[in-house]
């Protein structure tokens, strides 16, 4: 394997090449010989295990060129998922979230998903039974500490009013792009580059070291619910999912009791940008939630391999969720309805 991935040979490569003494030596011939010989593919291998072809062009199998016109061809986008929601508590399920709709864009060889980010919202939103953000991100974190391609981000729910999702994506696709704007001097030293300097002595850009590193795009993560929530009246404005769909794009995991595929059909915004939404078919189908966390808490039963191990502390702990907690925010308003009814008060 480890042969196979330095001399960067492609599996359907091998299937080309395959010869009696099986793929494994067809792919040594090359990393031995270290480059394609113009007599045949693996003459240079001393045992002559590798004489195989004897020439590769007549059989129009010149491999150099067109193996590095398929890696120019299949160059992905990479993609950061961000999953924004209440995460009270984060359970076992939103962490599938995140390979579910990885495995999704893996398959499609289109794209490479290089992280996952959980923005837990902040405590103005308001929800019935949403507990202080400082539980919910200390407990998202402990939930994280085994994935290594999955964080938490404190941004959202350390403002101190409560964050629209599109403004959310905004802020991280920002994070990114300055990330990837690394100082040329940066990248130089990164890359061990001296600083180039013309004759009066001024730096001048070097385009071998230069910092257009292309951004990786954030993608929202949701499920079905999420989605569907977008036409609740004044829970969501139509220029924001208008961004967040045609800007961003989704990434939308089906959920027991939600029709996505009908919804989608039945929404004119979402018709127009379907091609913008993933849709994940979830088959190990599995209907946890939050709320039914919650609920099984104050009710003193076990909520063990529904939350992770390390946030199921956390929870005994500080003995968080009970009937008190489930009141906070009871009789208020969710801070979006009261935004948007009073910015569009028809
Ligand atoms: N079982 C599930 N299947 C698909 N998506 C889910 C599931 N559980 C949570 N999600 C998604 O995870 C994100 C964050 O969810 P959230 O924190 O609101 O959890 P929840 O279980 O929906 O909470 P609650 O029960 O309190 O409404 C949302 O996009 C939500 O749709
Ligand atoms: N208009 C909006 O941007 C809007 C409206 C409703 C919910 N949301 C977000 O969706 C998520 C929903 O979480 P819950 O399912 O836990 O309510 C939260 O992150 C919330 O901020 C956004």
């Amino acid at each position: 394997t480890c042969k196979l991935h330095v001399c960067n040979v492609r599996p359907w490569l091998l299937v080309r090449q395959r010869h009696p003494l099986g793929l494994r030596d067809s792919a040594r011939s090359y990393s031995e010989a270290n480059t394609w010989s113009k007599n045949g593919i693996g003459t240079h291998n001393a045992n002559g295990a590798g004489d195989f072809i004897s020439n590769p062009e007549a059989i129009g199998l010149n491999l150099w060129p067109p193996v590095r016109a398929m890696e120019k061809r299949t160059e992905r986008t990479e993609v950061v998922l961000l999953a924004t929601g209440s995460f009270n508590p984060v359970t076992v399920m939103h962490l599938r979230l995140f390979e579910l709709a990885r495995d999704h864009l893996h398959e499609t060889g289109k794209y490479k998903v290089v992280k996952g980010i959980i923005s837990p919202v902040g405590d103005a939103y308001k929800k019935k039974g949403l507990l202080e953000a400082s539980h919910r991100l200390a407990m998202a974190e402990l939930a994280t500490k085994n994935t290594d391609w999955v964080e938490v981000d404190a941004w959202e729910c350390s403002q101190t009013e409560w964050v629209e999702t599109v403004r959310v994506m905004r802020h991280h696709q920002q994070k990114l792009e300055a990330e990837c704007q690394e100082s040329p001097e940066k990248v130089a030293h990164r890359k061990g580059h001296k600083r180039k300097r013309d004759r009066s002595c001024q730096d001048v850009p070097d385009l071998n070291c230069s910092n257009r590193k292309v951004v990786p795009q954030i993608r929202l993560l949701c499920g079905a619910d999420v989605l569907e929530s977008m036409s609740v009246p004044n829970l969501w404005k139509d220029e924001d999912v208008l961004e967040i769909i045609s800007r961003f794009g989704v990434v939308c995991i089906s959920r027991l009791g939600n029709d996505i595929r009908k919804f989608i059909y039945e929404s004119d915004i979402l018709w127009k940008h379907k091609n913008n939404i993933h849709l994940v078919e979830e088959w190990i189908s599995n209907d946890i939630s939050s709320t039914k966390i919650r609920r099984a808490l104050r009710r003193g039963q076990s909520v063990r391999y529904l939350v992770p191990d390390a946030a199921l502390e956390y929870i005994e702990k500080h003995e968080l969720y009970n009937e008190q907690s489930e009141e906070k925010n009871a009789g208020l308003s969710l801070e979006p309805f009261k935004r948007n009814c009073f910015s569009n008060p028809s």
